[in-house]
C-alpha cells in the first residue's frame, strides 16, 4: 500500500471516514458532512520531543498505517468523524513539531487546543524529560491547565518496563493525568488513547458547565439586599 506522503492537512481517505474540514467552527461543534447532524469537536494537540512518534501516531489513528521513515514535522491537522454509540464526534488532530525551532507554532497550537496527548517514547527515557520540560514551560504561562494523557510510545521496542515507563508513573501522578502505552506500529493503544484524552475533555468540560450553573444557584439564592434566601 503506498504510504501517505506529508501534507499541511492530509486527506486520504483510506478505510475510514476520514474527512476534511478546511473551516474553523468557533462554537466547538462540526457540522457532519454527509447527513447534515451536528457533531462535538474536540481538537487534540499532539506534543512531545522530536522523534517519538507523533505523527505515526496521528497516521496511524487516521488512516490506519503505519510511516516508517522520520520526516521532521512543522505543522500538520487531520480531521477524523468518530462513530460512538448512536452519535459520534470529530476529532481535529493538530500534529506539532518536536524540534524547537517550531515552539511558536506549536504555542499557537495548544492555546487552540481542547485537550493534549503527550507523547513521549518508552525505549528513549531522554524524551520523557523534553516532553516535561516543553509541557511545564507552557503550562506555567496558563491560567487553566488544559486535559492531557501522557503517552508511552514505541511499546513495541521495549520488552519489560524500562526508566522511562518509571518515570511516567511518578509524572502521572504529579500532573493528575493518565498514562497509556502504544505502539504507533502495532496500533496498540492508538485508538484508545485518543479516545481516553476525549473523555478527559469532556468531564473538564462538563466539570466547567457544573460550577458555572453552581454560580448562577448560588447569585440567584440572593435577593437584591444581599442577603441570602432558603
Ligand atoms: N518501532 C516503532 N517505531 C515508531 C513508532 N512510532 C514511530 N516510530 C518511528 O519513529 C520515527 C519517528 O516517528 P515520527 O512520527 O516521524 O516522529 P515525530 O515525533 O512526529 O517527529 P517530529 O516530526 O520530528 O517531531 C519514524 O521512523 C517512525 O517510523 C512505534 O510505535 N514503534
Amino acid at each position: 500500500m503506498a504510504l501517505p506522503t506529508k501534507s499541511s492537512i492530509l486527506d486520504l481517505r483510506l478505510n475510514t471516514q476520514c474527512t476534511r474540514y478546511p473551516k474553523e467552527s468557533n462554537d466547538g461543534w462540526a457540522k457532519c458532512k454527509d447527513s447534515g447532524r451536528k457533531l462535538p469537536k474536540y481538537k487534540i494537540v499532539v506534543l512531545g520531543a522530536s522523534g517519538v512518534g507523533k505523527s505515526a501516531l496521528a497516521i496511524q489513528m487516521n488512516h490506519q498505517c503505519f510511516v516508517e521513515e522520520h520526516d521532521p514535522t512543522i505543522q500538520d491537522s487531520y480531521w477524523k468523524e468518530v462513530a460512538l454509540d448512536n452519535s459520534g464526534y470529530i476529532l481535529n488532530v493538530l500534529d506539532t513539531a518536536g524540534q524547537d525551532i517550531y515552539r511558536d507554532l506549536r504555542d499557537q497550537c495548544l492555546a487552540a487546543g481542547d485537550g493534549v496527548l503527550g507523547v513521549f517514547a518508552l525505549d528513549d527515557p531522554s524524551s520523557l524529560d523534553q516532553l516535561q520540560q516543553i509541557w511545564s514551560t507552557w503550562s506555567l504561562q496558563q491560567k487553566q491547565r488544559l486535559p492531557l494523557v501522557l503517552v508511552g510510545n514505541k511499546c513495541d521496542l521495549v520488552t519489560a518496563a524500562g526508566e522511562a515507563q518509571t518515570d511516567a508513573a511518578i509524572l502521572t501522578h504529579k500532573w493528575g493525568a493518565p498514562f497509556i502505552k502504544t505502539s504507533a506500529k502495532t496500533r496498540q493503544g492508538v485508538e484508545e488513547a485518543f479516545a481516553l484524552l476525549v473523555h478527559e475533555i469532556q468531564r473538564a468540560q462538563e466539570s466547567v458547565v457544573e460550577s458555572s450553573m453552581e454560580k448562577t444557584q448560588q447569585h440567584k439564592a440572593m435577593c437584591s439586599c444581599g442577603c441570602s434566601v432558603a
